[in-house]
């Protein structure tokens, strides 16, 4: 088992600050998400948990217990650093066994470790073969078994499935949250894929140039973002964001004191034909809902209906939302305290 805890911690390189009085806690068993764009201070978290990097100042602590006078190697977390691709000469079994091998791991542990894992991947009768013999996720399995043969308290992932196809991706990541929460162990998990992170975490910190922006539930943060930037880094189409000016496109009659942008997701905006501001320029159907682009004063917004409506691009609509559903913000993009 193994808790994570940063308080107030600030790592630089040089003049950048690759992290800046970061605190949060990561509970024991949780499969955790880093999330943020490039550069923004992700891999940095996971060097300085992993002791690879030590603090400018605050501290970390793993299970309660401050770590900056504990090696690397005493840790016990252990950092997935390949892709979860295989070593193509060699059989299923000796994927899996390598990391324990690698480590001089006596042979009888190794064998005991390698069948719990491989039992509960369900890959006992394949192990024999070698990848090229194997389906993709039969192969994605494997490799999910060699990332976790070793028994730490901690894993640690940095984009370990970005180089996959898309559907691989999403049966990849599926099996990795079933593993994780059989094994019951801690998972720190970057990645730059919100749609990844969204639907495998139990918890999530989005980052900004070294900065936390927000920790919270994957729900949590799409519901009740404290941002613009966290409500557009979460969620496809992305939020749309408009003026308060722009009110009265969406017909919402009265904004909040200081409501100076308004928020609204795709799904939550709904499009009335039969005439209004709107002019539909774009349908974009994907089976099971249709994204379409309205321009209105100048503004694109995006929806995101059900199905197949039956609507033709240049058709002029009217648009509302529920105010509920509205998210509003200062001029500084902090949500208002009515969005929470
Ligand atoms: N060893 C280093 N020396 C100098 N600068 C570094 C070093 N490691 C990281 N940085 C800088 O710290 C900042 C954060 O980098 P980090 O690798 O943590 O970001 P990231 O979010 O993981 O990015 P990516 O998604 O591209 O992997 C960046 O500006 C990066 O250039």
């Amino acid at each position: 088992m193994a808790s994570i805890r940063f308080q107030n911690v600030t790592k630089r390189f040089g003049d950048i600050v690759a992290l800046d009085d970061a605190s949060f806690e990561i509970r024991d068993n949780a499969f955790f998400c880093l999330f943020g764009p490039p550069l923004s201070g992700k891999s940095t978290i996971l060097k300085l948990i992993l002791g690879l990097e030590t603090p400018d100042t605050g501290g970390i602590f793993i299970d309660g217990q401050p770590v900056a006078h504990v090696s690397p190697a005493k840790r016990n977390v252990a950092m997935v650093f390949q892709n979860l691709a295989l070593f193509p000469h060699m059989s299923a079994l000796d994927n899996v066994r390598f990391p324990l091998v690698e480590r001089k791991i006596p042979e009888a542990q190794i064998r005991a470790r390698v069948a719990q894992v491989t039992e509960k991947l369900h890959i006992g009768h394949i192990l024999g073969k070698p990848p090229a013999q194997l389906s993709g996720g039969e192969r994605q399995r494997v490799a999910i078994a060699r990332a976790l043969v070793r028994d730490p308290a901690a894993y640690l992932m940095d984009d370990p499935i970005s180089a996959l196809d898309a559907r691989l991706r999403e049966e990849t990541r599926v099996e990795l949250r079933r593993i994780q929460q059989e094994m019951q162990k801690t998972l720190v998990y970057v990645t730059h894929d919100q749609e990844e992170a969204m639907s495998v975490a139990d918890g999530m910190a989005v980052l900004e140039s070294g900065r936390i922006r927000q920790i919270g539930t994957p729900e949590d943060l799409y519901r009740q973002p404290n941002s613009t930037y966290v409500a557009e880094m979460l969620g496809a189409p992305r939020i749309n964001v408009i003026p308060g000016d722009m009110a009265g496109v969406i017909a919402l009659p009265n904004l909040p004191a200081g409501a100076a942008r308004i928020g609204i997701r795709p799904e939550n905006l709904r499009v009335n034909p039969g005439g209004g501001e709107g002019t539909i320029s774009e349908i974009e159907p994907l089976g099971a809902f249709t994204t379409l682009s309205i321009d209105a004063r100048g503004q694109t917004l995006k929806a995101s209906l059900r199905g197949q409506p039956d609507l033709q691009t240049g058709a002029h609509v009217s648009l509302s939302v529920d105010p509920a559903r509205a998210h509003f913000f200062d001029a500084a993009g902090n949500a208002l305290a009515v969005d929470a």
